[in-house]
């Protein structure tokens, strides 16, 4: 009793107090953790070079911060967060996923832990980096052509880019990770963008341990059916692969993230054998981790290109230096040092993922503190993105000048003070294949098009599985 009434209550109490309202916290079996709804209204306020990044949120973060965070006092917060995310010990494993988030995401990459995550992560590993990677790039250009061939097309020169882009990321990972296309795995993007949406606004429900045996909601009814539904599309891509192998189409099962899969689904060797529903997992996890994520960050850094003339003339400019107007190639994306500022500058601002949980496995000490088992350690990304004591009083501002000599001299050598990928083993396996594929498209397009912010668009970034716009953003482009 005391878990599942005082403790939340207690929680809310305190965050009151700090002028937090809503319900910030939920209670999962037994653990409890405290949220924050990072959730702003739209202000339509117009914007200048100096606006509030996120208006209303700032003082919330600084209030739960202190709250919750107190345990890491300042100085010593980039150890503890190290700590935390090397988990040397495994005295902080994953945060179990579970009810919504674990029909979402199953047991795969992202949850799951020990020799599984391992075997998994290798393969990963082998499918996202290096060569493979390489192998990506006519793809991920082919499928920016398309974009930019339906802008042609699209009526008048005003542009709604994260509905642009959340096609585009889609097919870049239906086509480089399932050798299949966006249109072939829509209804997958569909049913997987309406399970995130019912994920997320849950997220902050309380459900009784049990109550859901009993009687369910609807949108535990249709999560369920979301789920099977899913399992089932993912199975027929898995069959459609096997049976090309079978009819002589393909002339075995392919290199690409699925291929690797369904070998190791097949492998006579136990130590690296996955089972179906593990394979179903993996592909569903990286359905989804594999675009909103890049989606968001791309939608963001056209944002700030937009209202930053300057920035963008900037990046034009080493742009048509590396590439002319040639079609970007791997050696050359590696010399864009400017947009690799603009975009790290992006993600400081918007950080697509805004915090990183984990469990506390036993009691264990961090710092000066005890913690008992079963909470929930919650490291806000975004507020040490957004602190002054790191980067200066002018957080809110656009400055990719901070990144010029690199990220450790931005953060005065303080890694755990920007870590959009995350940090230690669990770290974003597709850190590289979403910087190639943001930079290939930004090139692109700024190869072809000058653009400026619509006077349409209202600003009200929201958080649902990552930090989006609420309203879209609406871009005006102009043929170079
Ligand atoms: C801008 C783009 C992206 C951002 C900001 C991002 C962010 C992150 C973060 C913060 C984590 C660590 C979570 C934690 O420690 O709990 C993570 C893990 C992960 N990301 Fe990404 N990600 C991005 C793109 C991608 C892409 C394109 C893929 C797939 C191709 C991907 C797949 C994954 C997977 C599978 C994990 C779990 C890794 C593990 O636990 O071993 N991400 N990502």
């Amino acid at each position: 009793l005391h878990k599942l009434w005082w403790t939340p209550f207690r929680i809310q109490k305190t965050m009151a107090s700090q002028g937090i309202t809503g319900p910030p916290y939920k209670l999962i079996y037994g653990s409890t953790r405290a949220i924050l709804q990072i959730q702003n209204e739209a202000s339509g306020r117009p914007l200048s070079r100096s606006h509030d990044i996120f208006p209303r949120v700032q003082p919330h973060i600084s209030a739960w911060t202190r709250t919750y965070g107190e345990f890491a006092k300042k100085k010593k917060q980039p150890e503890l967060i190290k700590e935390v995310l090397n988990n040397k010990d495994e005295a902080f494993p994953k945060s179990d996923a579970k009810g919504f988030l674990k029909k979402l995401l199953g047991d795969g990459l992202v949850t799951s832990e020990g020799e599984k995550w391992a075997k998994h992560r290798r393969l990963a590993n082998y499918a996202f980096h290096g060569d493979s990677l390489r192998s990506m790039f006519p793809a991920m250009v082919n499928s920016v052509h398309m974009m930019l061939e339906r802008w042609k097309n699209l009526h008048g020169n005003e542009i709604e880019v994260y509905r642009e882009f959340t096609v585009l990321t889609s097919e870049v990972i239906s086509k480089t990770a399932f050798g299949s296309s966006y249109v072939e795995g829509r209804h997958i993007f569909e049913m997987v963008r309406k399970l995130s949406s019912i994920t997320a606004r849950n997220a902050l429900k309380i459900r009784f341990p049990g109550i859901s045996k009993l009687w369910k909601t609807n949108d535990e009814l249709e999560s369920e059916k979301l789920e099977n539904g899913i399992r089932d599309a993912v199975l027929e891509i898995i069959r459609k692969r096997e049976q090309k192998v079978r009819a002589g189409e393909l002339d075995d099962l392919g290199n690409d993230f699925l291929g690797l899969l369904v070998k190791a689904s097949q492998s006579d060797d136990e130590s690296r054998r996955i089972t179906i529903d593990d394979l179903v997992d993996e592909c569903k996890t990286f359905y989804i981790a594999g675009h909103d994520t890049t989606n968001t960050m791309l939608t963001w850094t056209v944002f700030l290109l937009a209202i930053h003339p300057d920035w963008q003339d900037e990046a034009r400019k080493e742009v048509l230096g590396v590439f002319g107007n040639q079609d970007p190639n791997p050696d050359g994306i590696a010399k864009l040092k400017t947009m690799g500022m603009i975009i790290n500058e992006s993600l400081r601002l918007y950080p697509p993922v805004v915090g990183i949980d984990r469990k506390v496995a036993t009691k264990a000490r961090l710092g000066k503190l005890v913690l008992p088992a079963n909470i929930c350690v919650y490291i806000p990304n975004l507020k040490l993105h957004h602190d002054p004591q790191i980067w200066g009083d002018d957080i809110q501002l656009f400055k990719p000048e901070r990144f010029f000599e690199g990220v450790a001299k931005a953060t005065n050598n303080n890694l755990a003070a920007f870590f959009p990928f995350g940090l230690g083993p669990r770290t974003c396996v597709g850190f590289n294949f979403a910087a190639t594929e943001a930079k290939i498209a930004l090139s692109m397009i700024l190869q072809r098009y000058a653009f400026s912010l619509s006077p349409a668009y209202v600003h009200s970034p929201t958080q649902l599985l990552t930090t989006c716009p609420q309203h879209g953003v609406q871009v005006i482009f102009h043929t170079l």
